[in-house]
């Protein structure tokens, strides 16, 4: 047979497609008439999986652990997947596969290009889109059957709770310590199993939380917000890294809703390595703890704490930045920057070395904060302290944000005494926002 040409296959296509409709129709039909039928009968009511889904979930139904009781307890748990990021991909992705009744899905994020290269539901044509609307469309067209509930909100104090009660398992798929202290205090107070799990440069953990007599909440887990956490967008991060701890979130979920709770010695965190060490480690965790604020003996926070907003995240986590703020007669724009630059200067980036590899200015020196904030003087300041006394020369501090560079140029004047020091307002960032827009941004 010849090459088709366009038209005889756009021809083709429209048949298939045509046909495709014609036999899903026929299997609604067969599913009805399969359902009126069960309901004529007591025993066969509990037969509540249409023809198409015995097809679609044999796979997993051959499984003895789920079996058909366990598709018909998944078909009946309400699941609720907060963040469509890294994590919620991957997770929504396998829930929706598995049968789960109803999946509500909350971001009030839309799809960036920096997002496609782990949030597989999206696609270029997503860009720009709200992600619950995105990914809707994409579970939708691979599996029907569930009910979708779209939230494109973020969860806050004052919604968190109207939310979640109306679901049975929740999966914490966020990247900020406030929410996920948020999600863990409302759900351990609605009584919800969490499955929280969180994911950095090459490492991942995964925790089933609030279940079992003795299950610890995240608070009793974690009662102190971590010192400083690094974000993705920061420390970077590894697809497939990140899609292990949402496939396991999955998983859990699935656990969960099966009836397999962990209990005891079984209290475990799943810890994924990607590149160093043991690829996996599982970890006792402690179990409840008579000290917590949300659920110890002597509990502190309750919903009305929460929703009313007495009870305060951002302080609890030590948020606002904690940058210092930079006199203004010590700062100067990316344009001035461009200004100044013709004149001798020192031009001091102090991201990363990974992020200074990535991309720099010409003639920028590196000396990352990390080095400045420590003890030692590193030598490339010293000799940069040399110069500066030497030439006179003044010393541009920039990095990626404008950031990081207020805190070392507040530095470079007071524990370092080096006069002439501006901060570059926005950092590079601004630079290819103002000066070249040829400048990467990553
Ligand atoms: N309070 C919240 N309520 C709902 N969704 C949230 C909340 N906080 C964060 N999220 C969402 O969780 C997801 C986390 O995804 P991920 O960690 O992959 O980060 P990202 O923001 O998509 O990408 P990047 O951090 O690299 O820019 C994001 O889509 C974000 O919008
Ligand atoms: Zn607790």
């Amino acid at each position: 047979m010849g090459r088709m040409s366009r038209s005889e296959l756009n021809a083709e296509i429209a048949r298939l497609k045509t046909r495709i409709a014609e036999l899903e129709n026929d299997i609604a039909e067969l599913d009805k008439d399969s359902g009126s039928a069960g309901r004529e009968t007591e025993t066969e009511t509990e037969t509540e999986l249409g023809l198409e889904e015995y097809i679609r979930y044999g796979r997993q139904m051959l499984v003895p652990e789920i079996g058909k009781p366990g598709q018909l307890a998944l078909k009946k748990t309400k699941v609720l997947v907060v963040g469509a990021g890294g994590l919620g991909c991957p997770a929504l992705t396998y829930l929706a596969g598995a049968g789960f009744g109803t999946i509500g899905m909350v971001d009030e994020d839309t799809v960036s290009l920096s997002n496609l290269p782990r949030q597989t539901v999206y696609s270029g044509s997503s860009i720009g889109m709200l992600k619950v609307d995105a990914a809707v469309e994409v579970l939708r067209s691979r599996n029907e059957n569930v009910k979708y509930v779209c939230y494109p909100v973020a969860v806050r104090h004052d919604n968190v709770f109207d939310i979640v009660r109306q679901y049975d398992i929740v999966l914490d798929c966020t990247d900020t310590a406030m929410t996920r202290y948020l999600l863990g205090d409302a759900t351990r107070l609605l009584g919800k199993p969490l499955i929280s799990a969180s994911a950095l440069r090459t490492e991942a953990q995964i925790v089933v939380l609030n279940v079992g007599p003795d299950g610890p909440c995240y608070r009793c887990l974690f009662p102190k917000p971590p010192q400083h956490v690094d974000a993705c967008s920061d420390a970077g991060i590894i697809g497939p890294v990140v899609a292990v701890a949402g496939t396991v979130q999955a998983l859990e979920a699935m656990k969960v809703a099966l009836g397999q709770i962990p209990t005891g010695q079984q209290r475990t965190m799943t810890l994924f390595s990607g590149i160093h060490g043991p690829t996996w480690r599982s970890v006792r965790i402690r179990g409840w703890q008579r000290s917590c604020i949300v659920c110890g003996d002597r509990a502190t926070v309750s919903e009305w704490d929460i929703t009313s907003g007495k009870y305060d995240y951002s302080e609890f986590c030590g948020i606002p930045d904690g940058y210092p703020d930079i006199n203004s007669s010590h700062s100067i724009s990316v344009k001035e920057l461009e200004r100044r630059i013709k004149s001798p200067h020192v031009l001091l980036d102090v991201r990363d070395r990974t992020q200074y590899g990535i991309c720099n200015l010409p003639g920028s020196i590196n000396v990352p904060l990390s080095e400045l904030l420590g003890y030692d003087h590193p030598a490339a300041l010293c000799s940069i302290a040399d110069r500066v006394k030497a030439e006179a020369v003044p010393v541009f501090v920039i990095c990626r944000f404008g950031n990081d560079s207020r805190t070392a140029v507040q530095l470079l004047r007071s524990s370092h005494r080096i006069g002439r020091v501006f901060d570059v307002t926005g950092g590079l960032d601004m630079w290819t926002e103002h000066v070249d827009s040829s400048f990467p941004r990553y």
